[in-house]
């Protein structure tokens, strides 16, 4: 087995007198950010003039700068924008501010593996990737858990990124969890991978065909909702929990012979044609031209689809029937 990092094995004095400076409040900047300050870190926010976040973050205890200011003043700057701006802001704002002996620190490694920002040699270039969306990387820390995470160092001009991965790893929760090592390179393609075909694109494209084919069908939409949404997340906490063992010893003997026998029917072989040609363009760097280039062009195609998401039948039926279920508020 590959070999884990949990909390015995990393050193958070590692990053104790250097400052840290978080560019960006968003998803992972907000939880990131916190959980490192929490556990005892120097950390200092980075945005932009008029950013709506820059009051939010202050009044969760964190001393805010601009961008320029917070890179300058750091030691570690970790870049936690969206993928497609940090080229240009990384350019503009955090470059001038870095001095031989920093480290830039990425959460995906997108930027630098597609070879959007070419770092200089005399920087330390690490990563640090919670597998988690944002918001869990915050709510889990409060918890007193984590979730897993992996490191990968991509340059090492100290002779001490490893330590200083390791240490921001445990800082941000991850080695409760555990902590594998990785490069940028398989960090960023399998990152790409799981997000288009299975955990974003594939589950959603799932849900939304079996809720249509039962409405199509003429069952109730609310049904089918609760059918093929609300159900799903209570299906995968027995599979985060126990694996796929644990839920098909939780269903009826019926849905485990029902759901083994028709399953592979309807996730197929063209299915699997179809995942090998998504992670071929991903390999090949085709994916990561296309989304560069629409965002060069105002991202025409991820607004159409936006738009026709927001409109899909399950989307108000659903904000429908959460309306009425009091724990799912806020
Ligand atoms: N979302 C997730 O859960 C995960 C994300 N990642 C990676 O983490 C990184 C951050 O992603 P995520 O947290 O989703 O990002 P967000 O979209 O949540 O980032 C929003 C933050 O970025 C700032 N920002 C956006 N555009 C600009 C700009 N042009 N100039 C300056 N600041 C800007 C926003 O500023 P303002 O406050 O002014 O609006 C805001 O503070 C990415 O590399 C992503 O791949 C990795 C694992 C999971
Ligand atoms: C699954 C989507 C993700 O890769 C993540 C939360 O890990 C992302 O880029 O947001
Ligand atoms: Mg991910
Ligand atoms: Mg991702």
């Amino acid at each position: 087995m590959v070999e884990m990092y949990y909390d015995d094995n990393a050193n958070i004095d590692a990053l104790k007198d250097k400052t840290i400076a978080v560019i960006g409040y968003g998803s992972q900047g907000h939880a990131q950010a916190q959980n490192l300050h929490d556990s005892g870190l120097n950390v200092i926010i980075g945005l932009r003039e008029g950013s709506s976040r820059w009051k939010q973050a202050e009044n969760d205890g964190l001393e805010v700068k601009s961008i320029s200011e917070a890179a300058k003043a750091a030691d570690v700057i970790q870049i936690l924008m969206p993928d497609e701006v940090q080229a240009n802001v990384y350019e503009s704002h955090i470059k001038p501010g870095i001095e031989p002996g920093n480290a830039i620190v990425f959460s995906h490694g997108f930027n630098i593996h597609y070879n959007q920002i070419v770092p200089s040699k005399d920087i330390d270039v690490y990563m640090v990737a919670p597998k988690s969306p944002g918001h869990l990387v915050r709510r889990t820390f409060e918890e007193g858990a984590g979730v897993p995470g992996l490191i990968a160092v991509y340059q090492d001009a100290t002779g001490d990124a490893k330590n200083l991965a390791l240490a921001h790893a445990k800082g941000i929760g991850c080695t409760r969890a555990g902590v594998l090592e990785t490069s940028f390179r398989e960090e960023t393609e399998t990152d790409l991978f799981g997000e288009q075909v299975d955990l974003c694109g594939g589950v959603s494209t799932l849900i939304k065909t079996a809720f249509e084919t039962l409405v199509d069908a003429g069952y109730q939409p609310e049904m089918a909702y609760f059918e093929t949404f609300h159900e799903l997340k209570l299906i995968v906490d027995l599979i985060y929990e126990g694996g796929l063992e644990k839920m098909w010893s939780s269903v009826s003997n019926t849905a485990e012979y029902g759901g083994l026998t028709v399953g592979p029917k309807i996730i197929n072989e063209q299915s699997r044609e179809a995942m090998y040609e998504a992670l071929e363009r991903i390999q090949s760097g085709e994916f990561a031209r296309e989304f560069v280039l629409e965002n060069q062009t105002n991202s025409p195609v991820l607004s159409a689809l936006e738009k026709k998401e927001k409109e899909h039948l399950a989307e108000n039926v659903g904000k429908e029937l959460r309306s009425k279920i009091p724990w799912l508020q806020g």
